[in-house]
């Protein structure tokens, strides 16, 4: 189709090629596989979505969905595929915020988390924080910082998530990221390498909130407080 040459691409940072390769290198880290999670990006006025339910790792360029960012019209629709249900969760992202690209994966750090923590998750104190942006002034997080991520309800079908999704970006103006209980986790940012950038350190301090807590450290204790845990002096 005369469309293909919106997904037909050498270079190696085509959206196209960037959500196929990505996505493997997710499926390795146990992020999206089982069909779940996925990644969408914007290219200008081009939005490029994944299909729903395949394989995420074995897609190809030709796969992709491709959706002009004004009229909200598919302007490249594989016929035998469907979008992602994400799509009104990246269109989320891209509306609110005017991220570049957005990530969901279904992370067991991002699950087990959701059910650890009540409305939001906290960190502080911890190197990998620096990673993060203030999203609401120029920079990013410092050491003494704290990194909160809201928390939503999730629903029966992915697509529903998404009034209590766009409500979390609002209410949370410095968060790029929101964590979905029992599924998973939303994390966007500027451009697609920040967004992998912002995911891979939320999903590091994720897993580690959840070793410290198995020691008896708070994760957003002052410095110091982990001292009464298991530290021998
Ligand atoms: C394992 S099914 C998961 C889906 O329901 C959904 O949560 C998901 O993350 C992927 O949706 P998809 O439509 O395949 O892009
Ligand atoms: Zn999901």
């Amino acid at each position: 189709m005369a469309e293909d040459n919106l997904v037909h691409s050498h270079d190696a940072n085509h959206p196209a090629n960037l959500i196929c390769e990505l996505c493997k290198l997710f499926y390795s880290n146990g992020w999206v596989t089982g069909t779940g999670g996925g990644i969408s990006v914007k290219d200008g006025d081009l939005i490029y979505l994944a299909p729903s339910g395949v394989q995420k790792e074995r897609m190809v360029p030709d796969n992709m969905f491709v959706m002009d960012s004004k009229t909200k019209e598919y302007i490249r629709r594989p016929q035998i595929y469907k979008p992602s249900a994400c799509t009104p969760l990246f269109m989320a992202a891209y509306d609110i915020r005017g991220a570049g690209a957005c990530i969901h994966t279904h992370s067991q750090n991002a699950v087990m988390v959701s059910l650890l923590y009540e409305k939001e998750f906290k960190i502080a104190n911890i190197e990998q924080i620096k990673a993060l942006p203030r999203v609401t002034s120029q920079g990013y997080l410092g050491f003494y910082d704290t990194l909160t991520i809201p928390i939503i309800e999730n629903t029966a079908h992915e697509e529903d998530l998404k009034d209590t999704l766009e409500r979390a970006i609002l209410d949370y103006p410095e968060a790029t990221a929101v964590l979905v209980r029992r599924h998973g986790i939303y994390v966007w940012g500027e451009s697609v390498w920040k967004a992998k950038v912002y995911n891979e350190a939320i999903d590091y301090l994720l897993e580690l909130a959840i070793k410290m807590r198995q020691c008896g450290i708070a994760p957003d204790g002052a410095i110091g407080s982990e001292k009464g845990a298991l530290r021998v002096e």
